[in-house]
Parts: structure tokens; C-alpha cells; sequence
């Protein structure tokens, strides 16, 4: 068992205090109606993955699968319930985030490798490999805000993939980037699955995550509808579903 989730459920609060701000916060406290609302995205997930899986999460917009995913990568606390893993995990979340603009391309390689636990005497062995996969040779030393969004999402990619971790996130992260980039960042990730990584892929498409995944879990506004290892069933349900054949 490399991740266990049990009853995982994740609160929103909205119009609340750190959303709205001190002075809104203040005028609506002395107009009487300052009102916090409560939002479930994620509410009763289970469910569990053995190293080398490949998960595929699929959901509607707002299912709940981004926000499922930063629990997972410990981004976010649950709100209730558990989450357990073992060994390093790499997150590819809202790519580009998390790098600093003004630091180059180099630098901003070291501290996402410093973050995900590596030393800097393995960065040294890597980086070459990082930037070639990234094909960002001639930017490492410009500052990171001046890449494209498609070479940003390229960087972000080959660290998470180079450095090997036990569990690897991917939100959507195969659908940027331009033709040539996907094909490879595909291949990369089939040579990830085969080293017996566990990964765990948010997609839109269902025939990659038809083709790819070993294990499928199916969220609807927030709740587990389906999580098992018969892709094909799940997937042909969800799309019965998407074709409006069943209903919720
Ligand atoms: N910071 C937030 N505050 C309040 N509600 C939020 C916040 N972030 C997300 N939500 C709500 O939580 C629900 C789940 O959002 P989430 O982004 O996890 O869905 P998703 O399945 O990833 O959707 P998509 O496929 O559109 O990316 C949505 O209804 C969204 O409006």
C-alpha cells in the first residue's frame, strides 16, 4: 500500500474573514450580514493504490478532482478523514506555479528539486538532463518569468519526471505543451510507470486515461462514484453518463 485515503473530506468556506478581507469584513459585520457558507468539494473518498498503479481521476468541472489532489499531495489538509503515503511524492499542480519569476531558469530548477527532497549533489547529476528533456538549453540563465506558459508547464514536467519520485501527480499536465512535447512527455511517462512509480493522472481525455490507467476513480460534485481497477467498465459508464444515458 503506497497511498490509503479513508473518508477524505475537504470544506470551502466562502465569504469568510480571509476571503473577503479586514474592511468588507467589518462593513458587513456592522450591517448584519456577514454570512460564512460551508462548500463540500470532496466528501467521502476512499480508497487505495499499490506501487506501479496508474490512477486516472475523471469527473465533470468541479467534481472535486483538483482539490483531491492537493490532499493527496499535502497541499491541503482534509478537512475530515486520512490521508497516508509512503515515500517522496512530486506534484504537478497548476502548472508554473510555485517557481519565482524574477530567479532564472537554473535556480528555480534547484529549489523545486530542494522542495521535493532532493540534495543538491543529485540536482548537480540531473539538471543536465532536466533542462535537455525541457529543451530550455538556451534559457537557463534568463529569469523564469519570461518563459512561455507551454516551456514553463516543459520545466515543471522533466523536474517532476527526472528526479524519479515514489508517487507522481499529474493534473491535466499532458494536455499542454505542443504536439512533439506531449508525444514525448507521453513516452516519459510510460518509462515512469514501468520503473514502478504509482501515478495519478486528472484527465479530460478519456481514451488517454482509457489507455494509460490501471485504476479509475470517478468523482461527482464531490462524492466517489465508482473506484476500481475495470477501466473499460467505469469509463464506458462515465461516458454513458457524459451521453446523458444515466443519471445521478
Ligand atoms: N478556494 C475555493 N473556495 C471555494 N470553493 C472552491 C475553491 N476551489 C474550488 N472550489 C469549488 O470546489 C468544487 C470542486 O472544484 P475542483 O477544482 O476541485 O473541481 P475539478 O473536478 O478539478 O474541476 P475541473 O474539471 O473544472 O477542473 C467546485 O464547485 C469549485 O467551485
Amino acid at each position: 500500500m503506497i497511498l490509503e485515503l479513508h473518508d477524505v473530506a475537504i470544506r470551502y468556506m466562502t465569504g469568510d474573514f480571509k476571503e473577503i478581507g479586514i474592511k468588507e469584513y467589518v462593513i458587513r459585520k456592522l450591517k448584519h450580514n456577514y454570512t460564512v457558507r460551508e462548500f463540500w468539494a470532496v466528501d467521502g473518498v476512499n480508497f487505495s493504490l499499490e506501487q506501479g498503479d496508474m490512477l486516472g481521476i475523471i469527473g465533470t468541472n468541479g467534481a472535486g478532482k483538483s482539490t483531491l489532489l492537493k490532499a493527496i499531495s499535502g497541499i491541503m489538509e482534509p478537512t475530515k478523514g486520512s490521508v497516508y503515503r509512503e515515500g517522496t511524492i512530486a506534484a504537478l499542480l497548476e502548472l508554473g506555479s510555485g517557481f519565482d519569476g524574477d530567479l532564472t531558469v537554473k535556480e528555480n530548477t534547484y529549489l523545486r528539486g530542494a522542495m521535493l527532497g532532493y540534495t543538491r549533489k543529485f540536482m548537480d547529476k540531473t539538471y543536465r538532463d532536466i533542462i535537455a528533456f525541457a529543451e530550455l538549453e538556451e534559457y537557463e540563465d534568463r529569469p523564469f518569468k519570461q518563459l512561455s506558459s507551454g516551456m514553463k508547464s516543459r520545466l515543471a514536467f522533466s523536474i517532476a519526471s527526472q528526479v524519479r519520485p515514489d508517487i507522481l501527480i499529474l493534473d491535466e499536465v499532458l494536455s499542454v505543451g505542443d504536439g512533439a512535447f506531449r508525444q514525448k512527455s507521453e513516452n516519459k511517462m510510460r518509462e515512469i510507470i514501468g520503473s514502478g512509480a504509482t501515478t495519478i493522472l486528472v484527465s479530460h481525455m478519456l481514451q488517454q486515461v482509457r489507455e494509460m490507467c490501471s485504476k479509475i476513480l470517478w468523482l461527482h460534485k464531490g462524492k466517489q462514484i465508482e473506484f476500481g481497477d475495470d477501466v473499460e467498465a467505469i469509463c464506458d459508464r462515465y461516458q454513458n453518463f457524459l451521453d446523458g444515458k444515466i443519471k445521478l
